[in-house]
């Protein structure tokens, strides 16, 4: 038996609550039976069956007006606002408002100031806002089951906000390439929203601390779906937060399918399932690099690894080979993994051997499909064994981290999956290398 919180009792009353008069019967919440949430060792809450289940069983409905998203957002910030032009019909909003100091900034806010978001920004900031109303939001119920930041201990994004360059250091170099992207990603979002609180309010720092707005923002990343919305501007901006669904856990195989249309939000299994089996849902096609920096986490034997050896390829190209590999769109990005090399390396590795690669009719022959580049395997190979030996010595360096024994618990479990990840490239080098 689980041990259901108030909490989420609190959620699935209000995932039920069919107060909206505008929805049919049949596009009413649904949340099978036979789902239960569960608490995961090692990955938060998740959703497990407590029957069996058939394929192709819807399991999930979340009608519209409970996803979290720029449609619904500018809905219920225009229930506070002249701008009924944000308002979507189909959209339940309470029809009583609760004004307070917050609801006086969505008053404040124009359309054209609202539309200029992203929608990580948009959501990112109402979030923040919304939590903070506490029993005066619609939105309670959802945002109080969403994880603390606690739950994001291993995410690098984490580290960086609070200055363990220590621990930052010790991440392969690619990795760190990653997590930076997601760092900048995170800091002009956050500036944008604060300076356009700034022009509002003078408390700006007390309505939107960073940390909050960094765990908001951590949420929406680690939990967005996408889907088609006639406000976003850009297919970035598609995605929405939908309650329950949001507490499927990720595998590399998919054990659910996701079905959007007017009725919302649904999920069907792709499998049969018995009592007791925890339901997943495939995050995409991601390796552990991708998983830590942007979702916190990382599986073991996970079929989506690579290894990116680009650092190792850039610098061994003259400028003319550089010029030419940016004119045909492969200058950068080398990965290889367990089945071998990507043909962006293996263009690479040809090119290096070519001094004036432009006048190469085998080099062109190769990029347009027409010859399969044998000419070029034993150089390349040559140069691939060299590059992951190199990647082996570095990482054996770092490996002993998975089995490290620091006395604090997080400073552990954070070395412990960098100690992981170079076991990851380990792992693929000397796959790759033995097939050489
Ligand atoms: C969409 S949520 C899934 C529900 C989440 N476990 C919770 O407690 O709310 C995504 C987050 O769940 C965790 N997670 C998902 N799949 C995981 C997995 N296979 N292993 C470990 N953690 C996982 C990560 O923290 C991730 O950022």
């Amino acid at each position: 038996m689980i041990h259901l919180d108030t909490k989420l009792v609190s959620l699935l009353e209000w995932i039920h609550n069919t107060q909206d008069e505008k929805l049919k019967p049949s596009s009413y919440s649904y949340i099978s039976p036979k789902l239960e949430v569960r608490d995961v060792k090692g990955s938060g809450r998740g959703i497990y069956t407590n029957g069996h289940l058939n394929k192709s069983e819807l399991v999930i409905r979340i009608p519209p007006s409970f996803l979290l998203n720029t449609t619904t957002v500018l809905s219920h910030i225009s229930k506070y606002n002249t701008i009924a032009s944000l308002s979507t019909s189909n959209i339940y909003t309470p029809f009583e408002t609760i004004h307070d100091e917050f609801t006086k900034i969505y008053e404040s806010l124009t359309k054209e100031e609202l539309l200029d978001l992203s929608s990580f920004q948009l959501l990112g900031m109402y979030i923040t806002i919304e939590t903070q109303r506490g029993k005066s939001s619609f939105w309670k119920p959802f945002l109080d089951m969403l994880p603390s930041i606690a739950d994001f201990e291993l995410m690098p994004l984490v580290w960086q906000i609070n200055n363990q360059h220590d621990l930052l250091d010790l991440l392969p170099q690619p990795i760190r390439k990653t997590s930076e992207k997601v760092y900048t990603r995170f800091t002009s979002d956050y500036n944008t929203v604060t300076a356009l609180l700034q022009t509002k309010i003078d408390n700006t720092e007390a309505v939107l601390p960073l940390d909050q707005f960094l765990l908001a923002w951590i949420c929406i990343n680690s939990r967005c779906l996408y889907m088609n919305l006639p406000t976003s501007k850009s297919a970035s901006d598609n995605f929405t937060m939908a309650p329950y669904v949001d507490f499927l856990n990720h595998s590399p195989n998919d054990h659910c399918t996701l079905k959007i249309d007017g009725r919302g939000f649904q999920v069907f299994s792709t499998c049969a399932y018995s009592e007791n089996e925890q339901v997943y849902l495939s995050y995409g096609p991601h390796s552990n690099d991708f998983l830590l920096c942007e979702y916190g986490f990382t599986i073991s034997d996970n079929k989506w690894n690579d290894l990116d050896v680009t650092e190792y390829l850039r610098p061994l190209f003259t400028s003319e080979q550089k010029r030419f590999l940016k004119e045909h769109d492969y200058w950068g990005n080398y990965t290889v993994n367990k089945e071998g090399i990507s043909f962006r390396t293996e263009v690479a590795l040809a090119v290096l051997q070519e001094n004036t690669p432009t006048e190469s009719r085998k080099l062109m022959g190769l990029i347009n499909g027409i010859t399969d580049g044998v000419v070029f395997k034993l150089k390349s190979d040559i140069l691939l064994k060299t590059i992951l030996n190199k990647v082996i010595h570095e990482a054996e360096q770092y490996k002993h981290l998975e089995f490290n024994n620091e006395t604090d618990l997080v400073t552990r479990e954070r070395k412990k999956v960098i100690g992981g990840l170079y076991n990851d490239r380990v792992t693929i080098a000397t796959n790759v290398l033995s097939n050489l």
